[in-house]
């Protein structure tokens, strides 16, 4: 097979781009999603860019998101080096997310993926350590006495505090250094991203120097040097075989499973994966729920159908819990319906061919950089009826909920998120424990929220005030 990257025989068509910044101009305009969309429609669902020396082919119809991501196995699952940034360690001994398809980060996914699930269902169960949360965000909520506020710290520290009590074992308040590495530094780290990466993308700019690249090595240090404390800290406490949190885990896994001295489940690499867990589920989780306030304001006939549904089911005073998630079936389906709007993660990770690979029709040559347009299949008007409106009741059928396969905020195959299970207990909890609690409502002068999409690697929105009028 040619592995060269150079076999362009048969490679996607795309829009014609400038010398040198290439396509970069599509990337520059804040409707760029619409933008994308509009060239998978004319290209047939699969097109390509050039920006700088680079060629990244764009998926995005349904029927080639499935055959790149389902049918091809293994034929997408790679990432490519160039958008990550990477330093000795990371190389060495990669978390998961920037990690490759190499035997040992195949079990080190999957050892994260049991692991997660598993401690749901353990003694730190996951719904008692989601429902503290989502009992801090409303006390918070009510201590703002029907004032204008912006939701967002408030939601950033729940979500942060969700991973951190399943990872670490702790949680964190406003103003801890543990609360600032988690939720500033690590994002900090991912906004650098796109920048540590500049000078693959263009070869010329390794030349300069690069703040990025710099930015992001003291990032990393110093994370790395707060995990390593709490690691420490288990590593004198911790019980063989009976996990407290992913960190206890992955200890038994080293020292019972695996003990060959360069064991997968190392000491360096145990950082690596926390980061990721932290970088995967932190700011998509607590921008969600930005959304989610968001529809609240733009759509009270929809808060009120939530209410009328959480009085009904769950009464005026209980805790809602997952017993309840089935029954509380509108609910539910807000969420699905906002994340399917609002596909956090608009391209997903970026994906990389891992050897030479069909796809609709053309031959994707190995190391090629794949993204999975998420957004366009989630706003492709052949799918989806009534399009561009919010409407939850589509993912309801005979009062039940109903999700479509091309439903695909979380991605799908063998790179598909590995907190969708979480990520979704959580949104159920927090949201519908809030809006059982509050009535939201816009401050009395203000614009309603905008809509528009910020432009980074996840969807946020313009940040935005809110009043919440307590309902009990
Ligand atoms: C609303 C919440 C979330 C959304 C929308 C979301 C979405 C995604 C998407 C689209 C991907 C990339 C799939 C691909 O590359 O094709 C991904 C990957 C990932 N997510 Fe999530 N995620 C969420 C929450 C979480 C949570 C709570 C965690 C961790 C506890 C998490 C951990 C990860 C990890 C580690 C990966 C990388 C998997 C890999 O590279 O193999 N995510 N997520």
């Amino acid at each position: 097979s040619n592995s060269s990257g150079n076999n362009l025989n048969n490679f996607p068509p795309g829009p014609p781009g400038l010398p040198i910044v290439g396509n970069l101009f599509l990337f520059a305009t804040s409707s760029r999603h619409t933008v994308l969309r509009q060239y998978g429609v004319k290209f047939g669902g699969i097109f390509s860019t050039i920006t700088g020396t680079q060629r990244v082919v764009w998926v995005t119809s349904y029927k080639l998101f499935r055959e790149a991501m389902i049918d091809r196995t293994w034929g997408f699952a790679g990432r490519p080096d160039s958008i990550f940034f990477k330093d000795q360690s990371t190389i060495n001994h990669p978390g998961i997310i920037a990690s490759g398809v190499e035997e040992s980060s195949k079990a080190v996914r999957k050892f994260a993926l049991i692991t997660l699930r598993s401690l749901g269902f353990g003694k730190r169960c996951m719904q008692d350590c989601i429902l503290q949360e989502a009992e801090n965000v409303i006390t918070e909520f009510r201590e703002k006495k029907g004032e204008p506020f912006n939701p967002r710290n408030v939601v950033a520290l729940a979500t942060a505090n969700v991973i951190a009590s399943i990872t670490l074992g702790k949680t964190f308040k406003y103003g801890d250094e543990g609360m600032i590495v988690v939720t500033e530094k690590i994002n900090l780290g991912i906004k650098q991203i796109l920048i540590a990466a500049r000078d693959k993308t263009f070869p010329f700019m390794k030349y300069l120097p690069n703040s990025g690249r710099t930015i992001m090595a003291e990032i990393f240090y110093s994370i790395k040097g707060f995990l390593n404390k709490i690691i420490d800290d288990h590593r004198t406490t911790h019980v063989p075989n009976e996990p407290r949190d992913f960190i206890d885990a992955w200890l038994d896994q080293n020292s019972q499973v695996d003990k060959t001295a360069d064991s997968i489940y190392s000491s360096e690499r145990l950082p690596n994966v926390l980061i990721d867990l932290f970088a995967g589920g932190f700011e998509t989780t607590a921008t969600t729920f930005q959304w989610l306030f968001a529809m609240m304001l733009h759509y009270p006939e929809v808060q009120k159908k939530i209410h009328e549904e959480l009085d009904r089911v769950v009464g005026a005073s209980a805790e809602v819990t997952l017993d309840q998630r089935e029954a509380l079936v509108y609910t539910e389906a807000v969420i699905l319906e906002t994340l399917r709007v609002y596909p956090l993660i608009p391209f997903a990770v970026p994906h990389q061919a891992t050897e030479d690979t069909m796809l609709g029709g053309y031959v994707i040559p190995k190391g090629t950089q794949v993204m999975m347009h998420l957004y366009s299949v989630h706003h492709d008007p052949e799918l989806w009826e009534d399009v561009e409106d919010f409407k939850p009741e589509r993912f309801i059928k005979d009062g039940k909920i109903v999700v479509p396969e091309y439903f695909v905020p979380f991605g799908a195959g063998r790179r598909s998120c590995i907190g969708e299970q979480l990520a979704r207990k959580e949104l159920f909890l927090v949201f519908a424990n809030v809006l059982s609690n509050f009535k939201l409502e816009l401050p009395s002068g203000a614009q309603l929220p905008s809509l528009e999409l910020m432009q980074a690697v996840v969807l946020y929105p313009k940040p935005f005030d809110i009043v919440a009028k307590s309902r009990k």
